[in-house]
């Protein structure tokens, strides 16, 4: 019997009584690791999304960020956003490259407050013996591991020690693994399902079309929220600015794609261009705006109004 599993589009969230007086008393701060941030979202950890600019602008601010690990310096990174007061959170991968960073980070007497450890499918034994490696070399930092789509997987990413846990696979807008593979699983089922099954907080990663759809994956028990198109479009972004016929777009490729690799091998990933929109602190106002109605319409002041609205499925 093979069973329908639902993505953001498909399900919506049904109002409970309104407590506030307005919005703005509705709180969308979130505890995350070692620090509290203004909103469960941040930016993709891909290099058309981010650059160590956008994340000092998203740090400064006290929305959380993670620098992608492509052609990265991570010990300059970290010393460069201690050095300014702030906290630093870099990406890794599972190979050599990745261990020579870590034993320079560690030489050089930095710990990161955040690492993420990002492959496309973190649940495979380089993925565990990189965790297992990260927690004993610099246990104070807060690992998150991923990406990942059950609750198995979720169980033994807890199980190897992350203390976060990223879910979401083959969902992303610039995403061709479920083309080239024919893998994915619907965001919906992949964050209750993973929720669920551990105790540490999940990141709903990919797949966050409308503002709303943030609100959706918290219903569903994510704790954070990642997304890559959303912020792919705006001055902050790290992609570049395309003209054609007048009009401007910026850059958006995924980091499974060819543009990033360098070269035609195992890609998942392709490169579109999303519009151009100007400053992104107008976003970031918007979705945090939207995310308080979103509380409101739960019937709470705080995020965990989210966790207990009910979900429904809309027939197409
Ligand atoms: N969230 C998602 O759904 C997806 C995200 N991505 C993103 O693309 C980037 C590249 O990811 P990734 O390919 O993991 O990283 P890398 O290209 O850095 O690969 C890491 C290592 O894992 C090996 N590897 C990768 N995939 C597999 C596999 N399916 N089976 C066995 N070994 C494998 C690679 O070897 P070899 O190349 O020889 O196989 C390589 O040695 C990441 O930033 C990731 O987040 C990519 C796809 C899906
Ligand atoms: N299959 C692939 N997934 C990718 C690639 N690069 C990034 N990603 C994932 O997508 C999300 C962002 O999704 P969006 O819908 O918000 O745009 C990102 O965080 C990664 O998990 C890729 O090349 N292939």
């Amino acid at each position: 019997m093979i069973h329908t599993e639902l993505n953001y589009g498909d399900v919506y969230l049904v109002p409970k009584k309104t407590v506030v007086d307005s919005r703005k008393e509705c709180d969308t701060s979130v505890q995350f690791g070692p620090h509290r941030f203004a909103m469960p979202l941040y930016a993709a950890n891909m290099k058309s999304v981010v650059d160590a600019e956008t994340c000092e602008y998203f740090a400064r601010r006290n929305w959380f960020y993670t620098m992608h690990r492509f052609d990265v310096d991570a010990v300059a990174f970290v010393r460069d956003m201690q050095a300014r007061g702030l906290f630093a959170s870099i990406s890794v991968g599972v190979n050599g490259d990745t261990r020579q960073q870590l034993v320079a980070l560690k030489a050089a007497g930095l710990s990161p407050e955040y690492i993420t450890l990002d492959v496309a499918n973190g649940w495979c034994v380089k993925a565990e013996q990189m965790i297992r490696f990260i927690k004993r070399e610099f246990p104070a930092s807060f690992l998150i591991g991923g990406n990942i789509a059950t609750a198995e997987a979720a169980r033994d990413l807890e199980a190897w020690g992350c203390d976060a846990i990223k879910a979401g696979i083959a969902g992303g807008r610039v995403c061709i693994t479920k083309n080239k593979t024919g893998f994915h699983r619907p965001m919906v089922a992949t964050v209750r399902d993973c929720a669920a099954a551990v105790s540490v907080p999940v990141i709903a990663d990919g797949g966050i079309v409308e503002h709303g759809d943030v609100a959706k994956a918290l219903a569903c028990g994510a704790s954070m929220v990642m997304a890559g198109s959303l912020f792919a479009g705006y001055d902050e972004s790290a992609g570049e600015i395309v003209e054609i016929d007048g009009k401007r777009y910026k850059e958006y490729f995924g980091s499974a794609s060819q543009f990033n690799k360098g070269e035609y091998k195992n890609v998942e990933g392709k490169k579109i261009l999303v519009e151009y929109k100007g400053s992104i602190a107008r976003l970031l106002l918007e979705l945090q705006e939207d995310l308080q109605s979103s509380v409101s319409y739960a019937g709470g002041r705080e995020l965990s109004a989210l966790r207990t609205v009910q979900m429904i499925a809309v027939a197409h």
